[in-house]
């Protein structure tokens, strides 16, 4: 894996998929073919094989993290002789557009639930924190969605702030797909999880509220996170094809922004894909998103066919 390539002074320890697969141990299966199939995004064909030989070790090594992690809490608090609020787990999973973080976080936030212990597990995604259309336009921002200077990020930090206090009730914005826009009026609850996912572009950047001179990062608040990598070229014609499916079916509600190109030929709809993908997904993911990979607990990396045939994992 290039950058994180197995050399001594690497933080990463490299594995193939068998080698990653065999770490599952005797973690068992909880999910079923249907529920892999509820969970999963358009496009992404992830089945139970992958499920049994990806994610299960991950989940295994997790559930071995959160107990170490609850130890070292439940050690302040005996030194401190306090009974702090319960704090959640938190993790990040980062990575490009249509690489398939959205199925990753679902798959793993259905896995976790499934402990004996069944933690709640939240999952928010940080598209919610982006600025109101009406807000990227007047700033000329439109054609740098996903870019650092298009979310709100002091709103970003004081929520992952809140979740880390142990507050209850935190909510966060929520964003439509449907209509390329922030919902007015519409928030997500997370009130007290074990765990909390949040997913996005963004959330390993190391970046800082406009005109802020100190402040946290977003990642400063994970106890884990996952990149999710994959050949530029790859992700490239998942994003076009996901784009010529989305065509044909949610661009076809009146309602979808992006309903004027469902009438389109398939030529025209292709080149419009090509066009977003180089003039907004492409130079976000070299600029911004790739170089945050090597701050990532955990690195999987994608094959054709969505099929994960490296992992990473930070030894230090
Ligand atoms: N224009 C769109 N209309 C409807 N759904 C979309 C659109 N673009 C993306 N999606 C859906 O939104 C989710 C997030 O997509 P994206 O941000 O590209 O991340 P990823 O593919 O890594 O999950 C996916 O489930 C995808 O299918
Ligand atoms: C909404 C997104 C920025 C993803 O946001 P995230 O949840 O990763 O913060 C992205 O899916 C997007 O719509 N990008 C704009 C360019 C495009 O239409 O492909």
């Amino acid at each position: 894996m290039d950058v994180l390539a197995a050399k001594p002074e690497s933080p990463y320890r490299v594995f193939s998929r068998e080698e990653w697969a065999s770490l599952r141990a005797d973690t068992p299966l909880t999910l079923s073919e249907a529920d892999v199939a509820r969970l999963r995004s358009l496009d992404d064909p992830v089945d139970l094989k992958e499920v049994e030989q990806i994610y299960l070790p991950i989940s295994r090594l997790l559930a071995l993290y959160v107990e170490a992690t609850q130890g070292l809490f439940r050690a302040t608090r005996s030194f401190l002789g306090s009974n702090g609020a319960k704090v959640p787990y938190i993790i990040g999973i980062g990575g490009s557009v249509a690489v398939g973080k959205s199925t990753t976080s679902r798959l793993l936030q259905a896995l976790l639930h499934r402990w004996p212990n069944m933690p709640k597990v939240s999952l928010v995604t940080t598209d919610g924190f982006l600025l109101p259309n009406a807000v990227l336009e007047a700033e000329g921002l439109m054609a740098r969605k996903g870019f650092p200077e298009s979310y709100d990020l002091a709103a970003l930090l004081r929520f992952m702030s809140d979740i880390k206090a142990g507050k209850g009730r935190v909510t966060a914005p929520v964003y439509s797909h449907l209509t390329y826009d922030v919902m007015p009026g519409a928030e997500v609850v997370v009130d007290h999880p074990d765990i909390l996912i949040l997913e996005g572009l963004n959330v390993l950047q190391a970046g800082r509220p406009k005109g802020a001179k100190a402040s946290p990062f977003v990642s400063d608040f994970f106890d884990f996170s996952i990149f999710i990598d994959a050949d530029e070229q790859l992700i490239h014609d998942w994003y076009v094809e996901r784009f010529l499916h989305l065509r044909e079916s949610a661009f076809r509600d009146p309602q979808s922004f992006f309903n004027r190109y469902a009438s389109l030929p398939e030529e025209d709809a292709r080149k419009k894909a090509e066009g977003l993908w180089a003039k907004i997904n492409l130079p976000n993911l070299r600029d911004n998103i790739l170089p945050t990979r090597q701050r990532a607990s955990l690195v999987l990396r994608k094959g054709a066919d969505h099929r994960v045939e490296e992992v990473a994992l930070r030894k230090l």
